[in-house]
């Protein structure tokens, strides 16, 4: 599979509910200044209750913005030995990783006034990243589709994030890793918050599956 990309992750607009909305920061420069323009229907935790590994990213202190190696670097790493027993998980990371770039999208849902029932505030979707940094607030509703296509919460829990594989890693990793279908679900009739950072390639890289990820005797789909 090769695939050209034009733009970086999007959400289609059709998805979003009239609960989501959402702002963008391209750079860890600008997040600051962007949570902080926020109107006031952005409700926010206090940044104090962010895990330390996504202010690590958002305070620039090292992380993907900056092309330092840290969280992207390891779970990069962590993917591709899982991909293949001794494949150059550094030759690799190097040669096709290293230029890529984040983004941010900072998300908050809107609750309804009265909420009797359940209500998407994003619809099933997957991301176009090569993986995504979740950090989800206390009120839940991610929900990711198994294999066998049923709906799985994904509980908050306290100091952790949730990593997406993204459609670019499915396609460098000639599907062996899946894109994960995901969601969000508003139950409670409560504001919720959530910050996503997409690690995509650089732009316009053409995506091709090294022959070693391929494997002998596989086919390159
Ligand atoms: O709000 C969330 O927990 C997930 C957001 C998401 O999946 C997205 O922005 O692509
Ligand atoms: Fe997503």
């Amino acid at each position: 599979m090769q695939l050209f990309i034009l733009h970086s992750c999007k959400t289609n607009r059709l998805l979003q509910s009239l609960r989501f909305k959402h702002l963008y920061a391209f750079s860890h420069l600008w997040f600051k200044t962007t949570y902080e323009c926020a109107d006031e229907s952005f409700l926010r935790p206090p940044m104090d209750s962010i895990p330390q590994p996504f202010k690590f990213l958002l305070q620039g202190a090292s992380g993907i913005w900056e092309q330092d190696d840290k969280l992207s670097q390891r779970i990069i790493e962590i993917l591709l030995r899982s991909l293949e027993d001794g494949l150059d998980h550094k030759k690799y990371y190097e040669s096709e990783f290293k230029n890529g770039h984040g983004y941010l999208r900072i998300i908050n849902y809107t609750p309804l006034k009265c909420l009797d029932d359940e209500v998407e505030g994003l619809g099933m979707h997957t991301d176009m990243s090569c993986v995504t940094i979740v950090y989800q607030d206390q009120i839940g509703g991610l929900q990711v589709k198994s294999r066998e296509g049923k709906w799985m919460d994904i509980n908050p829990c306290e100091e952790t994030l949730v990593v997406n594989i993204g459609d670019m890693l499915q396609a460098w990793s000639n599907e062996k890793f899946r894109s994960s279908e995901h969601r969000v679900i508003l139950k409670k009739p409560v504001n919720r918050f959530s910050l996503a950072f997409f690690w995509c390639f650089e732009d316009e890289k053409v995506i091709f599956a090294p022959d070693e990820v391929v494997g002998e005797g596989y086919a390159r789909i």
